[in-house]
């Protein structure tokens, strides 16, 4: 069976994934695809072309140690068909910038690529990575008019990753058997949820002191890698490409992505990092956990920054 059988989607058809904006995140996350062979055909597009050329001609020259991948640089006509659209292009976060503080520029360029994606494909799934995600997300999908399960952001995924990193780190198991998750914004108002915690099935054995640390690190995570390098990439590269195999193989993965809530711990009409059952379809179902009283009032504050930002930017929407 050749590669581009292997990836093919039920249909026969060849599987596409576009990343659009291939700066430190981008060209990470298209990397990371293509060494996972997620796809057939891997479409970088760029503001600064000159990137995006050069990437595919990297990425292409390592093709005879991968599979078989068509990699180009293309421009908007190519998410025409295309299964996944990455969006990550935008402004990072310098040092000491919060993720709000990006908001009103990134909306300026989401304006222009959300449209120029709307003329050449209605079906397929936009993810959003670009910060501050949560809104980014919200703004993709007012703007789009496609249903909210097909927009999605990556929302505390990443945040959860760390966080069962470094409570793995302190009891010396696997993070993969740490059960953790960080819910609400993928920012400062993100929620612990300590009370489900667990590993086996049993209760984390930690005290206090370690749960404020362990917290403050996961929520301080980029903080403190942008200051050391300027920006984070390898671990949302990661984190991008689960949310992209779960959509592929259609898993019905659990993931704590963004998506757009109705009635959820008496919140609606934001997205929110919250776990989801992600398949073929893009977010199929939100799962509504039990939360402590101090968890919920944490998470209804998350919500409410959310909330603020995006009336922020209600004359863009
Ligand atoms: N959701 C998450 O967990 C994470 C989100 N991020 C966010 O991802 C975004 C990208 O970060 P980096 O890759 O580090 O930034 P970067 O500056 O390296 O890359 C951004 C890219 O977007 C491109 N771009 C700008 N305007 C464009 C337009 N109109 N059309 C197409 N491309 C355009 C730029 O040319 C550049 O290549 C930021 O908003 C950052 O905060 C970063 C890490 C984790
Ligand atoms: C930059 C960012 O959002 C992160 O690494 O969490």
């Amino acid at each position: 069976m050749s590669i581009s059988e292997k990836v093919s989607n039920e249909s026969g058809k060849k599987t596409r994934i576009v990343v659009i904006g291939t700066g430190a995140v981008g060209s990470t996350t298209a990397y990371t695809l293509l060494l996972r062979e997620r796809m057939s055909e891997l479409v970088l597009i760029d503001y600064n072309q000159a990137k995006a050329k050069g990437d595919a001609l990297d990425m292409n020259h390592g093709l005879p140690f991968t599979g078989k991948v068509d990699v180009w640089a293309g421009d908007y006509s190519d998410c025409a068909g295309a299964d996944i659209i990455i969006i990550s292009a935008g402004v990072a976060q310098k040092q000491g910038e919060t993720r709000l503080d990006l908001l009103k520029r990134n909306v300026d360029i989401f304006n222009h690529i959300v449209e120029e994606v709307m003329k050449y494909n209605d079906t397929g799934i936009l993810l959003v990575a670009t910060n501050p995600v949560d809104i980014m997300s919200y703004f993709t999908w007012k703007k789009s008019g496609w249903p909210s399960n097909r927009i999605i952001g990556s929302g505390t995924l990443l945040d959860s990753a760390r966080f069962r990193y470094l409570i793995g780190e302190k009891l010396d198991v696997d993070p993969r058997s740490i059960h953790a998750s960080i819910i609400g914004e993928h920012g400062d108002s993100e929620v612990p949820l300590w009370s489900l915690a667990n590993f086996a099935g049993l209760p984390l054995e930690l005290n206090e002191d370690d749960k404020k640390e362990i917290f403050e690190n996961t929520r301080d995570a980029a903080y403190q890698i942008i200051e050391a390098k300027g920006s984070t990439y390898y671990a949302i590269a990661l984190a991008l490409d689960r949310i992209c195999t779960a959509i592929l193989r259609d898993e019905g993965a659990v993931l704590n992505v963004s998506t757009l809530i109705s009635s959820y711990h008496n919140m609606s009409d934001i997205y929110l990092g919250v776990p989801c059952i992600v398949d073929r379809t893009g977010v199929r179902e939100i799962i509504t956990l039990p939360l402590t009283e101090e968890e919920e009032k944490q998470l209804q504050k998350s919500g409410n920054k959310i909330r603020e930002m995006i009336e922020s930017i209600s004359e863009r929407l």
